[in-house]
């Protein structure tokens, strides 16, 4: 991973925008939707920006760079036409260890902008660490193409409610299964307002899952992980906990690779054939979701022989 994922609260941050033209009212108007507090350095200003001094909406200082303007900011987004310019602003920020972007150089940035679908409070950004713009455009037309409009409206339900999960629900596992259960919902994905998800709510929240023992699936790996099939990543993306088969160096290297795709915060165990039994049964007596990966047909064969309480997926 070249960079680094976060999301930057700039809420009544000052940042400063050196330049003010197209390029320079595009990056506003992406900080302005974040409540920065704006300062544009600029010679002149194009209609959109100057509007926006009228409005109030941004401060400007209306000369050329000058280092000495580098101030109180957290970080600073150079948009002018001149390239030995911006190298000048990138280097006198590096100094200062102030955050800064410029422009179509990607060399001369400390961080880079992401393609953006915003569904607040859901935010999905999109990188191809600078090698590829327009596929992480094409990517997130696709993105935008899957998601529903409501998914903005269900993350701020989700918000409000969380701490009423928490109070019903002692175990951050009961609590996961909860979401789950609720966001998988048929009537959850067809809600159009906020009644019909309060209604949804309140049913789920007083309706406990009559299947409390968890699960162990088998899932036998293929060669690559592109060839896995949905079901079975579906089920590695709800495991609680992950146990996998450990042979021979190149196979471990291989297993890695699919324990990569395995929920974020599952816990992950190498198998041990001997207590493997005992392990995963005592795990789902406790209401947990076990996947165990494995590598070969024969252990395939003989864990489901030896098992049978278990679901298999091939
Ligand atoms: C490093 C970065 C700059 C940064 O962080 O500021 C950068 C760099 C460069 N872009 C160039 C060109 C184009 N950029 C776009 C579009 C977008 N570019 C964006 C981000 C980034 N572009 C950052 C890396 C992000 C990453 O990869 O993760 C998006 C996401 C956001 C935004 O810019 O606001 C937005 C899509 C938003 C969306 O629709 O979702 C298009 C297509 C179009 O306009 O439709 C073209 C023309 C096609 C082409 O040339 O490929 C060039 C060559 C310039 C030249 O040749 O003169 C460079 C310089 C270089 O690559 O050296
Ligand atoms: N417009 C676009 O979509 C794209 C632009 N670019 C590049 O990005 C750069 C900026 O593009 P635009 O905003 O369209 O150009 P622009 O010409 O509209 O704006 C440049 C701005 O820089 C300001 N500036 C010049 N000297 C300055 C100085 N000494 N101090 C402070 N500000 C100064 C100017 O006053 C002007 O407002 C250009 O190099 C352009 O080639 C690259 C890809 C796309």
């Amino acid at each position: 991973m070249q960079y680094l994922p976060i999301f930057m609260d700039v809420n009544d941050k000052n940042v400063l925008v050196v330049g003010g033209g197209e390029v320079a009212s595009r990056k506003v108007d992406l900080l302005l939707s974040a409540s920065a507090k704006v300062t544009v350095l600029s010679p002149r200003l194009n209609d959109t920006l100057q509007r926006y001094r009228d409005d109030a909406k941004i401060t400007v200082i209306i000369d050329g760079y000058h280092r000495d303007y580098l101030g109180h900011y957290v970080m600073v987004w150079v948009t002018t036409d001149n390239t030995l310019l911006n190298k000048q602003v990138w280097q006198d920020c590096c100094e200062r260890n102030l955050l800064v972007n410029v422009a179509d150089q990607p060399e001369l940035c400390e961080f880079i902008t992401p393609s953006i679908i915003d569904r607040s409070p859901l935010q999905i950004a999109i990188s191809s660490g600078g090698l590829s713009p327009v596929l992480i455009r094409y990517v997130r037309e696709k993105l935008e193409a899957l998601l529903p409009e409501t998914l903005g409206p269900l993350g701020a339900f989700a918000g409000e409610q969380r701490e009423r999960v928490k109070q019903q629900f002692s175990s951050v596992t009961e609590r996961r299964r909860f979401w789950e259960r609720f966001f998988s919902s048929k009537a959850v994905m067809l809600a159009t307002d906020k009644g019909q998800l309060q209604q949804e709510f309140d049913l789920q929240l007083t309706t406990p899952e009559s299947d409390v023992d968890g699960d162990i699936y088998l899932i036998k790996l293929p060669d690559e992980t592109d060839l896995l099939r949905l079901r079975s990543l579906r089920l590695m993306q709800q495991a609680d906990v992950i146990l996998y088969v450990e042979d021979g160096d190149d196979c471990n290297e291989r297993i890695a690779d699919f324990v990569e795709l395995c929920r974020r915060d599952a816990e992950r165990y190498p198998l041990l054939s001997a207590d493997f039994s005992t392990q995963a049964q005592a795990r789902k007596q406790q209401g947990e979701r076990v996947c165990v990966l494995i590598n070969s047909t024969a252990q395939f064969e003989t864990l489901t022989n030896t098992l049978d309480a278990i679901s298999v997926v091939a």
